[in-house]
């Protein structure tokens, strides 16, 4: 069997020598071709198309968070290359929501010894952005922004840029157009998620990875105490089980919101839009789980 590990060195904080070194011991117990793309943050998508195609692999890992998570798999949309997770960012959601294992040697049982694939959805932005977990507008998003620009790491710049977040949080006036007709709304942040369960394990929805559907979910409210003890516990505060009681699940929307707003993807900040088209792809990639 052959493995193409795609591994973000820079993911989380990073635990990169521990994953490689978990590969080779695997590697000598329970011999396997493997080979290693390293990201860079640039191009990566042609330099993962690249190894696809002269490496022909079996397996496809992706390790890293969610960001590297989505890179690896909109590469594989279409080509029925089974896809594993070794998760090692700082938000691992989707592999969370999926109970993959964060200790590298049970992820790799999982990769290697299980014959489990899960046909798991994909959702895709104004037709261009591809999404395996979560994106959201408002608040979150605005703290993704300035976490990241900032160059911060660890919970304390996180709790700073948290409450400044909630801070310059305004009220979104927005519609929201589905097949069931048209709704307006408003509310701090609105989340869309692909899977039933956010990464703290709260249950967002009935649905799954497999659904062929997505929530939308409208907070009205952030209470920014709760908010500032969960955000020193968790990296992603936003997963308060009452703050997601507003939810709409369908196969495809459209939302116009009534000015510009924060917008982020998998923890991917993309900049501010006014209005978003968003459709699942079902059964886009094959998850390893
Ligand atoms: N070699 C690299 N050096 C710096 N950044 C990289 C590199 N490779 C990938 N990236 C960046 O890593 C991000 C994806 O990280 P990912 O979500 O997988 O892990 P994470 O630990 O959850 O991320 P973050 O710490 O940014 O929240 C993308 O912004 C991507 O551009």
């Amino acid at each position: 069997m052959k493995v193409l590990f795609i591994m973000n060195p820079n993911a989380g904080r990073s635990n990169a020598d521990k994953t490689i070194l978990a590969i080779h011991n695997r590697a000598i117990v329970d011999p396997f071709d493997f080979k290693f793309v390293y990201t860079r943050g640039e191009d990566d998508d042609e330099r993962i198309n690249t190894q696809l195609e002269a490496y022909q692999p079996d397996r496809v890992v992706a390790c890293g968070g969610d960001g590297t998570l989505q890179l690896v798999a909109r590469n594989l949309v279409g080509k029925n290359i089974p896809l594993g997770i070794l998760p090692t960012g700082s938000a691992n959601g989707l592999a969370t929501a999926m109970s993959i294992p964060s200790d590298p040697e049970e992820a790799l049982d999982v990769i290697l010894k299980r014959k489990k694939i899960k046909p798991t959805d994909m959702l895709k932005f104004n037709d261009e952005h591809w999404c395996i977990h979560l994106s959201d507008i408002g608040t979150n998003a605005l703290l993704v922004k300035s976490y990241h620009e900032a160059g911060d790491k660890g919970m304390i710049g996180y709790a700073k840029h948290l409450m400044a977040s909630i801070n310059q949080s305004e009220l979104m006036n927005y519609k929201v157009k589905t097949a069931e007709g048209t709704v307006e709304k408003s509310g701090f942040m609105v989340a869309f998620a692909n899977a039933h369960k956010y990464g703290t394990g709260v249950q967002i929805s009935e649905g799954s990875v497999s659904d062929g559907r997505f929530e939308i979910s409208n907070v009205q409210k952030i209470d920014l105490e709760s908010a500032i003890k969960a955000g020193l516990t968790a990296l992603n505060v936003f997963i308060d089980k009452d703050m997601f009681s507003d939810v709409i699940s369908c196969e495809a929307a459209e939302i116009e919101i009534d000015r510009k707003v924060h917008w982020q993807v998998d923890g991917e900040y993309l900049g501010e839009i006014d209005r978003l088209k968003i459709e699942v792809i079902p059964s886009a990639i094959q998850l390893l789980v």
